[in-house]
């Protein structure tokens, strides 16, 4: 089993970016070479989705059970799916580090978050466009990680949504003032150019598809974009 990736920190003077590419955009025949070619990024983003949820088909929980036994990083798992809470255990018994569910699709959000906990995984909740954050303020004590969507759930490839970086500095400004060491994640459209403004609006963990799985030089592209955010975030 692959070890977890440490906890991000939540203060500024420390937080860094953490750079997690999506296996959406890599060759699914080649699933093992392509984990090979990000072996310099932080964990490695699992997007799993049902066609009901999102309009997509991709993997299921026997597939990352077995990218959990070859892959070099940890991972990242993004259910895009209905009923998380029947489903999203499976992926934390599998051995992934962190499993997000969906706001809008959890029956019971405190209770599945901790029951991933006890399990082992980070919990991590997952906010569509047009989610709102507020509720979820309140909530903070109980994940480990916020995804704000900044594209609309299902492709790769879209362009970034800067409307939500208001979404994201509302985000960054309750999980300082409450002490949760909560990351604050960014899904869709993460370039070396987005990133810049997203970090700037306080979120430090960078899922991107098509700039490091369409560059040639995967490590350069996950360098780049470290070093994009650097000393931006938060
Ligand atoms: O969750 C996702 C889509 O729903 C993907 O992780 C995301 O779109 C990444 O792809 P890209 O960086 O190409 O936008």
């Amino acid at each position: 089993m692959t070890e977890s990736a440490p906890a991000p920190s939540t203060s500024p003077a420390t937080r860094h970016a953490r750079i997690h590419p999506s296996i959406l955009s890599a060759d699914f025949v080649n699933l093992e070479a392509e984990l090979g070619r990000i072996t310099e990024a932080d964990s490695v983003h699992v997007d799993i989705m049902d066609n009901h949820f999102v309009p997509n088909l991709t993997l299921g929980l026997p597939v990352v059970q077995r990218i959990q036994q070859v892959s070099p990083i940890p991972l990242d798992v993004h259910l895009m799916i209905d009923e998380p809470d029947r489903w999203a255990p499976g992926y934390a018994e599998a051995g992934a580090a962190s499993v997000t569910f969906h706001a809008e699709a959890a029956a019971a959000p405190v209770r599945l978050a901790r029951e991933l906990r006890s399990l082992g995984s980070r919990a991590g909740v997952a906010l569509r466009p047009a989610t709102p954050v507020e509720p979820w303020l309140d909530l903070l004590a109980e994940i480990d990680l916020l995804l704000v969507m900044t594209v609309e759930p299902g492709f790769g490839g879209q362009a970034f949504l800067d409307v939500m970086l208001p979404k994201l500095r509302r985000a960054r400004t309750a999980i300082d003032g409450s002490g949760a060491e909560v990351a604050l994640q960014v899904d869709g459209g993460v370039t070396k150019e987005t990133i810049v403004a997203a970090a700037e609006a306080g979120a430090d963990v960078f899922v991107a598809g098509s700039s490091v799985y369409g560059a040639d030089d995967t490590a350069a592209a996950i360098t780049a974009l470290r070093e994009a955010a650097r000393g931006r975030c938060g």
